[in-house]
């Protein structure tokens, strides 16, 4: 977690604007140079102050002459010190359905054009506006009311052992702003994870067994994805096709990430889920339990020349979208989210207590883990740890491609050696050697020998 801002920037691809980590997610790779995107500064100053909207960050960055360090004394000086209040940013919004204001979609599901400009919020409730707007989908009174109050119990029992992650900033160890912990469905399973499995370059300590409700949801989760993956495919994608690099394999919940917010302030800051473990366009089933807070999204602004301010570096050029997410509901995130959207939890001014789990809100993230990318197929870096895989974002010649990177670099006292290398994957998102590993599994007992990938078969060195 250090790397993210003490490290020396290294010529790599991307930068992602991810501040606050959230369950086992690493910070951001950045793109390189000293001159960092005015974007990726803004997601810096975003993190430290989060209740502060874009307009005052970024006025604060142009007064400091594009200094993150000098924009944030000034930030932390006016806020304890400025009676004038900048709440834009911590508020629950309240706003009717889109559609009380007749914007609609256009045939084919999709919204015309962006809804939401430059610095404002749009606060969407209604399930069709939703997935008219963004690439989510979500189902209101998912779990029976009772299976839902028995899960959340659970829950909010297992939380009160949940930690904060630590990252460094500014030189300085920093506490994600809320508590997580990290489920598989066996305890051989758990056992795996704990000894083969990377995050942020390390091994993860924490790693349970899912609880009884937990696995109790879990065909209904896998059920009501998998119907909404069809209905997203048939009813937004172009000829009603799956995009390239889904999968079109069944959505199984095999690991899930549990996510606690004690109260209003506790939050996680804009992201995308890390993919290493997913694959490429991977769908991922959010159950909210307890208190309604705020989902934001927005799109990634790609780097094109309409976008390019005079200085070079990136506008912010779309606001956010803010889904209220309120108890047992379901919210899916399709094939479109993790590489062309960012999310967040945002703080919230005030929320209404909920009668089981007070100022608590539980979440899951139902995540589908692929056989072929466990770590011990996936390419290592010279480090001898198997790498993370990231997609390219911004720049218009490599959007869209794939590459496994070094992520030791994120454990305090280690800088990592840059490996980077293209990743390959086919129209289905199977890396060139999954289909070795999928013959291997059919051939032999489950529990016989893994067969390790050909050292130098993912993808080409660049
Ligand atoms: O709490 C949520 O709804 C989102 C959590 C999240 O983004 C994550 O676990 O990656
Ligand atoms: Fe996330």
């Amino acid at each position: 977690m250090d790397a993210f801002v003490s490290r020396k920037r290294r010529r790599v691809e991307e930068p992602e604007a991810r501040l606050v980590p959230t369950a086992l997610e690493p910070l951001p790779e950045t793109n390189a140079s000293q001159e960092e995107s005015t974007d990726f500064k803004l997601a810096l100053l975003a993190s430290l102050h989060p209740n502060l909207d874009e307009t005052t960050l970024l006025e604060a960055l142009l007064a400091s002459d594009g200094s993150v360090e000098k924009a944030s004394e000034c930030l932390t000086f006016s806020q304890t010190t400025s009676p004038r209040k900048r709440a834009a940013n911590f508020t629950v919004g309240y706003q009717s359905s889109l559609s009380a204001y007749r914007i609609a979609p256009r045939s084919n599901g999709h919204a015309k054009k962006t809804l939401v400009k430059k610095g404002q919020t749009l606060y969407l409730y209604s399930p069709d506006d939703i997935e008219a707007h963004t690439p989510c989908s979500i189902i209101h009174n998912f779990l029976p009311p009772q299976q839902a109050d028995d899960l959340l119990l659970q829950l909010l029992d297992e939380a009160t052992t949940y930690k904060s992650l630590e990252f460094k900033l500014f030189d300085k160890v920093v506490l994600s702003p809320h508590t997580f912990s990290f489920y598989v469905n066996s305890l051989a399973e758990a056992e795996e994870q704990k000894t083969e499995y990377i995050y942020d370059g390390r091994q993860v300590e924490d790693v349970r067994q899912s609880t009884s409700e937990m696995l109790r949801a879990c065909p209904q989760v896998e059920e009501a994805v998998n119907r909404e993956i069809q209905r997203r495919i048939r009813d937004f994608y172009p000829d009603g096709k799956k995009l390239k690099y889904q999968s079109p394999q069944p959505w199984k919940a095999n690991t899930a990430f549990v996510n606690c917010y004690d109260g209003p302030r506790e939050n996680v800051g804009y992201h995308a889920d890390q993919l290493t473990y997913l694959g490429p366009r991977a769908v991922i089933g959010s159950l909210s339990l307890g208190v309604a807070r705020e989902f934001r999204v927005r799109k990634i602004v790609a780097e094109d020349d309409e976008y390019r301010k005079a200085d070079g570096s990136l506008a912010d050029a779309q606001g956010q979208i803010s889904i209220h997410l309120p108890h047992n509901s379901l919210l899916i995130m399709h094939a479109e989210m993790q590489e062309e959207w960012k999310h967040s939890i945002a703080q919230a001014q005030a929320i209404d207590p909920h009668p089981l789990a007070k100022n608590k809100r539980l979440n899951i993230t139902y995540r589908c883990y692929q056989d072929y990318l466990a770590p011990r197929h996936t390419p290592k870096c010279k480090c001898g740890v198997p790498t993370v895989l990231r997609c390219a974002t911004r720049k218009k010649e490599s959007r869209g491609r794939y590459m496994w990177m070094c992520h030791t670099h994120y454990v305090p006292g280690q800088d990592g050696c840059g490996f980077f290398q293209w990743a390959e994957f086919d129209d289905d998102g199977e890396p060139p050697w999954a289909s070795k590993i999928k013959a291997h599994k059919d051939k032999v007992p489950q529990d016989a020998e893994p067969v390790e990938a050909p050292k130098d078969e993912p993808g080409k060195k660049t």
